[in-house]
């Protein structure tokens, strides 16, 4: 079984639904409330444990009734929680209001994810036994930094997902193996908004690459071998939300188990696209049967 250590956040989403967002000093009535278990580091966790690999989550939840939620959510997909520490204070939440629009505002108040500025006892041990670690930009720099250099360190393939997208300092790109940004964080990252372009760049900082394109699939390219796109599979979408971490965490297992790059991606597609068929971001995320059924 492919291991997969997570180094990454856990989120409580607060959603409220409402006809239109209240400006400064309205106050307007909602249609519903939605308290929805995230963060990119959790859902990739758990993709990755539907998948069928084994997964351990390295971070912090909160000491607040959300911290056991969001644990008990991971529990529940099969992921490892031992190295999660609950940390004093409140979880990570995300207060989002969604309009009948489609549109959001949102704000994300760190929390517990705040407090995870390195490595933990216990963390580095666990990462050497892996064959991936997943890291994302929701931790301190410092973490994530320390982490992949845990995972350098041991010989373990690391894999970023650079969102929030941010500029990143050259010891941490130095420090990755594959790097999976979508097309606004590759444009962020290289300030080229071609994706071909872009991933070329970021081969000068990192020896793979897979830029994921949303429904025009995903492009992969290497320092060893050129270029290439991988369709999306053609579906009615109904909610993109977690579509990317859905792709990250299947493509970690389907890599782990020695699967052929272009494979792996296809994998990794249909996948996603099971999750964009359903409402929800981990919830929707599909077991191993279901990937397996509609390859
Ligand atoms: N509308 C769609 N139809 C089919 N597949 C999709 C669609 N949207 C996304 N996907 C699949 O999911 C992968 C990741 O999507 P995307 O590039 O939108 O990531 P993302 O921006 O990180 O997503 P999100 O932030 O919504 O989780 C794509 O490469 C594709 O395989």
């Amino acid at each position: 079984m492919t291991g997969i250590a997570v180094l990454g956040s856990t989120n409580m989403d607060l959603v409220a639904y409402v006809a239109h967002a209240p400006k400064r000093g309205e106050t307007v009535t909602g249609r519903e409330f939605r308290t929805i278990p995230g963060g990119k580091g959790a859902n990739q966790a758990v993709a990755a444990a539907r998948a069928g690999g084994y997964v351990a989550m390295m971070g912090a939840v909160g000491s607040d009734a959300f911290g056991d939620q969001l644990r008990a959510t991971l529990i529940a997909s099969g992921v490892d929680t031992d190295l999660l520490r609950t940390a004093d204070g409140p979880s990570g939440t995300a207060h989002i209001v969604v309009d009948d629009e489609g549109g959001n505002a949102i704000v994300v108040i760190p929390g517990a994810n705040g407090t995870v500025t390195s490595l933990a006892p216990g963390d580095e041990a666990l990462i050497a036994t892996a064959d991936l670690l997943l890291l994302q930009l929701e931790l301190p720099l410092t973490a994530v930094l320390d982490g992949a250099e845990a995972a350098r360190r041991h010989g373990v393939r690391t894999v970023l997902t650079p969102a929030p997208a941010r500029p990143l300092p050259p010891e941490l790109l130095s420090a990755i193996d594959l790097l999976i940004p979508n097309e606004h964080e590759a444009a962020t990252l290289t300030g080229v908004t071609d994706p071909h372009k872009a991933a070329v760049e970021l081969l000068s900082h990192v020896p793979e690459v897979v830029i994921t394109l949303g429904a025009a699939g995903s492009l992969y390219a290497s320092r060893d071998t050129g270029p290439f796109t991988v369709p999306a599979r053609p579906i009615d979408a109904v909610d993109t939300t977690g579509a990317g971490d859905t792709f990250v965490g299947t493509l970690a297992v389907a890599l782990g188990e020695g699967r052929p790059v272009e494979e792996a991606l296809r994998w990794a597609s249909t996948a996603a696209a099971l999750c964009v068929q359903r409402p929800g971001a981990s919830t929707s995320m599909p077991y191993r049967s279901e990937i397996d059924t509609a390859s």
